[in-house]
């Protein structure tokens, strides 16, 4: 449902038309009609509130010689560019305090029909991410919105890594709407971790069994970006910026998201839902880590570093292709926000959870098997697309189809890979080369050809003191050692792994990236104002 604005009111400043019994009425028919009016949907408006007058506004105009006045104020969305959300207000003013009344009333009823709109939130804060700005970025630019939106809220400043996730399996997560957390992608996985281990425990759901059917995550989290990369917040709104994540929140919103399930062994490591990156994305992290103090530079320090390094590694990668899903990774079908092809994946989810959870036993499905020497492994939930790469790593890649985009990057020159690695920041196509593979994945596997040798009891202390040298020595490219997996920015301490695809295993505050309507909406808010 909308709200026409200003049809059927008076606003401070129109002239014409004007009867000071009523409101302020427009002609639809009249040529600057549309350029005067906004509509706004009922569930884009923030709050409505009952306005006193100040001694600036009863001095405005005609105003000042009426004897009382009655007016509210309705905050709302304005969508500026760039997928940017920003709080507008629009105060409306009468004579008739019963009618003023009557339409406080009404739309604060409207909007305490908007269900999907959180009450009560947990909120956790890195104060540590990023640049460090996580408490000041929460308490000046959020919580006065979610105070504005009558949202009540826990807040939990972290005392040291881990805090929020063990904090998830002892507080009672069922009294909240959601949980919110403020700083980058690794604050997130830890909230993320904790929510849906909470929800596994409490289902009697063990993680160690890669094969068991996880129990969804209904309980949506917000990310207020506030981190290095910001990548899962960038990839699902479109934009990282604070304000913007804040009112998603505050207006309900819902995108369902796939998460991968990382195991060795039998042992459960980490859920992902960015990036799972081996090679290249894996020693960039391992080398920054060391390289904190840098803040979000670290990444670009070590991303030098790492290119220079031009380490390959040596494996074997098992996959089975997604054949559920409708896309391709070369598609150039995006995912956007209404996503046709993750709306599929939703009603096969459904089909599939009324049949009790009877999945097709992945055994009768094909494997596909790679051996090589590659720079980069990279699978991706998601595009990954961030303010470095805008439109990611893999740009076709969908929120919530229940699959994966595994990019294999095979060894190359120096120079193919830089050209590989440019392509990310522009309009070319990053696959387009010969030694880059893409396939949309359900599952795989990897084992480091080190781990094979190992397995088969090659164990050779003299090679792996060689493997030592070798990766201390930046001139040498050879493959002995192992490198590390970059699991949405943590570390994994196994190289061979097992991953699987949860089809929309969690929610997130968000609606997925908006097909930009910048025009529109730019335009037809920007009147509101003026006229205001
Ligand atoms: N109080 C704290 N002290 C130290 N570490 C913390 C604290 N709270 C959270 N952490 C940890 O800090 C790590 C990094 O935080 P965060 O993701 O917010 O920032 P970032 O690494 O700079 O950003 P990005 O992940 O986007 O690159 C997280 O893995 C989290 O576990
Ligand atoms: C010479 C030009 C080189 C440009 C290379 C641009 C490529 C940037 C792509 C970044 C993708 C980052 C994917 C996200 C990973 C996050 O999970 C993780 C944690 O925040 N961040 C990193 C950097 O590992
Ligand atoms: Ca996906």
């Amino acid at each position: 449902r909308t709200v026409e604005l200003l049809g059927a009111f008076m606003v401070l400043c129109s002239t014409e038309g004007y009867n000071q019994q009523s409101w302020y009425t427009h002609n639809r028919n009249s040529p600057d009609f549309h350029q005067k009016n906004c509509f706004v949907p009922i569930s884009e408006i923030i709050a409505v509130e009952e306005t006193e007058f100040n001694k600036k506004q009863r001095n405005i105009g005609r105003w000042q010689k009426m004897a009382k006045l009655h007016a509210f104020t309705v905050h709302y969305v304005k969508k500026a560019r760039n997928h940017r959300w920003r709080c507008s207000a629009a105060t409306f003013w009468c004579v008739d305090e019963h009618l003023c009344n009557q339409w406080t009333q009404a739309l604060k009823e409207l909007l305490e029909m908007q269900k999907s709109r959180p009450k009560q939130l947990l909120v956790y804060i890195n104060p540590f991410g990023g640049k460090r700005q996580g408490k000041r970025i929460y308490e000046q630019k959020v919580a006065p919105l979610f105070s504005l939106a009558s949202i009540s809220t826990d807040v939990v400043v972290t005392e040291h890594a881990n805090h929020a996730k063990d904090n998830l399996f002892e507080v009672n997560i069922y009294k909240y709407d959601g949980v919110v957390c403020v700083g980058g992608d690794g604050m997130f996985s830890e909230v993320m971790h904790g929510l849906i281990g909470r929800m596994q425990k409490d289902s009697g759901i063990d993680q160690n069994n890669p094969k068991a059917s996880l129990v969804q995550c209904n309980i949506r989290i917000g990310i207020i970006p506030a981190g290095s990369t910001d990548c899962i917040c960038y990839s699902t709104v479109g934009i990282s910026d604070p304000v913007t994540s804040a009112l998603h929140i505050i207006v309900g919103d819902c995108q369902p998201l796939d998460v991968s399930s990382v195991h060795h062994n039998d042992t459960f490591l980490k859920y992902s839902v960015s990036l799972l990156g081996y090679g290249f994305y894996g020693d960039i992290l391992k080398d920054s880590e060391k390289k904190r103090w840098m803040g979000p530079m670290r990444y670009d320090y070590s991303g030098f570093k790492t290119f220079l390094s031009h380490h390959y590694y040596e494996g074997t990668i098992a996959y089975q292709p997604a054949k559920h899903t409708h896309g391709s990774p070369r598609d150039k079908v995006s995912c956007r926000t209404g996503c046709y092809i993750c709306k599929q994946s939703e009603k096969q989810l459904a089909e599939q959870n009324k049949e009790h959870g009877l999945k097709k036993e992945e055994g009768e499905e094909e494997w596909k098997v790679i051996k090589g020497k590659f720079l980069a492994i990279n699978a991706v939930n998601m595009s990954c697309a961030c303010p470095r790469s805008p439109k990611g790593l893999s740009p076709a890649a969908h929120l919530a189809d229940g699959s994966a985009d595994l990019i294999l990057v095979r060894k190359c020159s120096r120079f193919d890979f830089l050209r590989y690695l440019v392509r990310h920041t522009n309009q070319d196509d990053q696959f387009d080369f010969p030694f880059v593979d893409v396939y949309r994945v359900k599952c795989f596997q990897f084992t480091s050809k080190l781990s094979e040798d190992n397995e088969s009891n090659v164990m050779d202390v003299g090679k792996k003191r060689f493997g030592q040298f070798c990766r201390d020595h930046p001139a040498c490219c050879c493959n002995i050692v192992n490198s590390t997996w970059n699991c949405d920015g943590e570390t994994l301490d196994s190289s061979a792994i097992e991953v699987r695809v949860h089809c929309q295993l969690m929610k997130l505050f968000a609606r997925g990236i908006e097909e930009d309507c910048k025009d529109e909406a730019g335009h037809s808010q920007s009147s509101i104002e003026q006229l205001l």
